[in-house]
């Protein structure tokens, strides 16, 4: 890890490069028994930043020897055709991952769609039973991002247990999903949103802050424990100098003089996500086989 200011810089570009490596493993050694595991993307409608994403995600999933499908849909699909494509798929026994591209143009019912995933192929982990079976402390399948993160904080801090997590942000798909699996880590958790009053004063305690907010820089250093761990979820992109670029949602140079270690934007959650996205597709894969999950790329 390099040093920047006084944080560690955690590498999750590096970290995701080796889980990839390890799925590409996992994959290599199924090949052996015939059984090749498979991811299908669907994608409605033409937003860019999302095709750039699962253009990466489909790469991605051949190099490590999976198959890939990417289904594109027109943004005027109706809910119907969505529902269909998704039976689809569940019905067809060489997908073993499936995941629909959030957010879905508006005028179709993504919780529908979701909870319309068979559980099993439902590598997102966003399926209300998935959602359950983690609320429970039961094997599931587990959000990317959230599992990512938690991968990180194990890999740098060991043992989690006692420690003071703050998780900034209350979505489904991030922020929920994070705090209970840092709960299931014996972590103390707060979850805090767009009401919650003295958040600076609260983020000064926490010893895990995770900030999944959608807000440009919005954590400045002085929101910081001294010695902290920040994991900056946050993938805002804003016009700088006369140019594009990504930023996260807490203020990367005054924070990395005050926190023990934090996560780049990009190279941080981002190539995790994606990394533990295969991973889910391999574990899944397995399940559907009966055979034993890979080690160290579950929660
Ligand atoms: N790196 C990766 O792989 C991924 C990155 N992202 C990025 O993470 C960020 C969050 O994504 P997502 O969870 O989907 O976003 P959402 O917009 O769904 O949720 C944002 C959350 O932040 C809260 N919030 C908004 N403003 C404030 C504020 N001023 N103070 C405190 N809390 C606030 C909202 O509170 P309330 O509920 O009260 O409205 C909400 O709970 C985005 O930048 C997104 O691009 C997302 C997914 C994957
Ligand atoms: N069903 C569904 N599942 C998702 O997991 C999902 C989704 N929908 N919709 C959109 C969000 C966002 N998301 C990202 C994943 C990786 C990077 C990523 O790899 N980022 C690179 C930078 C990429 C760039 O340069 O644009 C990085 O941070 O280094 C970013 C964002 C997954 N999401």
């Amino acid at each position: 890890m390099d040093q920047i200011g006084t944080a560690e810089l955690i590498d999750g570009k590096a970290f995701a490069a080796r889980i990839r490596g390890d799925v590409a493993s996992g994959v290599a050694r199924l090949k052996g028994q015939g059984i090749v595991p498979g991811l299908a993307v669907v994608l409605v409608g033409e937003d860019p930043a999302s095709e750039v994403y699962v253009r990466n995600k489909g790469i991605q999933t051949r190099e490590a020897g999976m198959n890939s499908w990417e289904h594109k849909l027109p943004a005027e699909t109706t809910q119907d055709a969505l529902m269909a494509k998704v039976a689809d798929l569940n019905a067809d026994p060489a997908v073993h991952g499936i995941l629909v591209q959030l957010p879905l143009p508006g005028h179709l019912d993504a919780d529908a769609v979701i909870n319309a995933i068979a559980p099993g192929k439902d590598v997102d982990g966003f399926h209300v039973l998935n959602v359950g079976l983690l609320g429970t402390g039961q094997k599931s399948m587990v959000p990317c991002t959230p599992l990512g993160c938690l991968m990180m904080l194990r890999d740098r801090l060991g043992d989690l247990s006692g420690l003071n997590a703050v998780v900034v942000g209350r979505s489904n798909i991030v922020g929920k999903p994070m705090a209970q699996l840092l709960l299931g880590d014996s972590c103390t958790v707060t979850i805090a949103h767009s009401r919650t009053k003295d958040l600076a004063e609260l983020c000064r305690r926490a010893d895990i802050l995770v900030a999944a907010v959608g807000r440009p820089r919005m954590i400045p250093g002085d929101w910081i424990k001294p010695g902290a761990t920040v994991i900056d979820v946050g993938i805002n992109r804003i016009e700088e100098d006369g140019r594009t670029r990504l930023v996260g949602d807490v203020d990367f140079d005054s924070a990395a003089r005050v926190a023990g270690a934090i996560t780049p934007v990009p190279g941080g959650v981002g190539p995790m996500t994606i990394a533990c996205l295969l991973a889910n597709t391999l574990t899944a894969c397995c399940r559907a086989n009966g055979l034993p999950e890979p080690e160290g790329l579950t929660a």
